[in-house]
């Protein structure tokens, strides 16, 4: 009997590159998230702590610094990048990314890359992924690849900074100047610090309990230093739970002005998962009820699940455009409007390159439409507050602008009612900037009807 012929044995695959391009490749190909597909992979594959580290490393790194890899790729192979195989293209980012921005070894990144290619492609895509980057190793590090690049000062910090052109635009333009620019834009490159809000627990004993710090500006918040905040009693209990600090003053804007007459009767228009809501419905003094709508089914249904069990509180599906209740039912609205999230990018890596300035005018219509049925949903001498995670001017200033404009509604100027919280002023709103506040890039507006 022969035996059947041995097949070549395959390289052994190194699991954080691997997971890592898994990570791309999802981004890539199923437009998914790598925020949630990364844990994900990383639990399934249960790769020791330091590759865990290496993988979410390589994958977050090569997702954000996209724009730099692709102008150094596009000079060195000779087809468009957009007409590789978008598997090798993923490869070669990857590759490169360990050779600008990593201290891997030429050899190391190179050959390893070629290994993947090889299992992954086949033997012929691994010839030129070995070729191109070769290249890019003979080209030397990022700095050096950043002077052969050239372009003016502002192409050279949106290369340098790991962000598209019209981001450092908006940024540039939010901050009104170029002052803080490059710092605004290098502290979207790194991660965040995880934050617990204590919901239904003392801070001091959720402080105790998670090993964390009291968060300087929300007197609900916890800063963490490490761990999985998902094993802690409290957020098991729902308690406490996951949320930026800079969510938290959001959520709280809404409730730092005396109003005359009722208070009884909140609302949260767009309101899933329920973050916000969760938050003011602990924080509500007794008799206040709360009504948190969401257009989306499925997110109101994270809303019902966020509130589960708390009293005085109603989730709705309705779309806050055409609020379904009466004009004038409440005293306080909390509007978080869907938005680009420009300003959570530290969280999410490849957002900044799947985001299109193109995406800006749509959702400046729907965030009008929106203030415009918050406003309606309030009683005249309610207030309304707009806020957003993102501070480009389109969604933001320029929306509120709108609004105040009307002869029923003025403006309540946001700072004074955060004395705790430093250069939070953006004229007469708020905005929260990671590296100001170590928050997410929140705006906040408020608004009263006067009638
Ligand atoms: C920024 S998120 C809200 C986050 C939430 N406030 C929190 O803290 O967890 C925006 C929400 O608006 C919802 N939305 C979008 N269009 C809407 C509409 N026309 N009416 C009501 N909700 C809408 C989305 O489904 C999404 O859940």
């Amino acid at each position: 009997m022969s035996r059947p012929p041995r097949k070549a044995p395959r390289p052994r695959l190194d699991g954080a590159r691997l997971t890592a391009y898994d990570v791309l490749d999802g981004v890539s190909s199923r437009a998914a998230f790598a925020n949630l597909l990364l844990p994900q992979l990383l639990r399934e594959r249960q790769l020791e702590p330091r590759d865990a580290a290496f993988a979410t490393q390589l994958a977050y790194g090569t997702l954000r610094a996209q724009g730099t890899l692709d102008a150094v790729l596009t000079g060195l192979v000779s087809r468009p990048l957009a007409e590789l195989d978008p598997r090798v293209l993923d490869l070669l980012r990857l590759g490169a990314h360990q050779l600008l921005d990593l201290r891997v070894p030429a050899h190391a990144a190179v050959a390893t890359t070629v290994d993947l290619t090889r299992a992954i492609v086949g033997t012929g895509a691994s010839g030129l992924v070995n070729a191109v980057l070769r290249k890019v190793a003979a080209g030397g590090d990022r700095a050096a690849w950043l002077e052969r690049l050239g372009g003016g000062p502002q192409e050279r910090l949106a290369l340098a900074t790991d962000h598209p052109r019209w981001i450092v635009d908006a940024w540039r333009d939010a901050l009104g100047g170029e002052a803080e620019l490059e710092a605004a834009l290098l502290a979207d490159d790194t991660a965040p610090e995880v934050h617990l809000v204590a919901r239904r627990v003392a801070r001091d004993r959720l402080a105790e309990e998670s090993g964390g710090e009291p968060g300087p500006w929300s007197p609900y918040a916890v800063r963490l230093r490490g761990g999985d905040p998902g094993r802690l009693p409290s957020v098991r209990s729902g308690a406490a739970a996951v949320q930026d600090e800079g969510s938290q003053l959001a959520a709280l804007l809404l409730t730092r002005v005396p109003l005359e007459g009722s208070d009884t009767a909140w609302l949260d228009t767009c309101a899933g998962p329920g973050g916000k809501a969760g938050l003011l419905a602990a924080v509500r003094p007794d008799g206040v009820r709360l009504t948190a709508a969401d257009r989306a089914p499925h997110r109101a249904e994270l809303v019902r699940r966020a509130l589960d069990g708390v009293d005085d509180v109603e989730v709705l599906v309705a779309d806050g455009r055409q609020p379904p209740w009466p004009a004038g039912s409440f005293d306080r609205v909390l509007l978080d409007a869907p938005c680009t999230g420009l300003g959570a990018l530290r969280r999410r890596p490849e957002v900044r390159w799947r985001r299109t300035p193109e995406d800006v005018a749509p959702l400046a219509e729907l965030q009008t439409a929106l203030l415009d049925g918050a406003l309606t949903s309030v009683r005249p001498g309610g207030v309304v507050a707009y806020v957003t995670c993102s501070p480009h001017t389109a969604e933001t200033v320029d929306v509120a602008d709108a609004a105040a404009a009307r002869e029923d509604v003025e403006v309540l100027p946001v700072a004074p009612l955060f004395p705790e919280v430093p250069d939070v002023a953006r004229g007469r709103y708020g905005q929260l900037w990671p590296h100001r506040h170590g928050t997410d890039a929140m705006f906040m507006a408020l608004l009263r009807r006067t009638r």
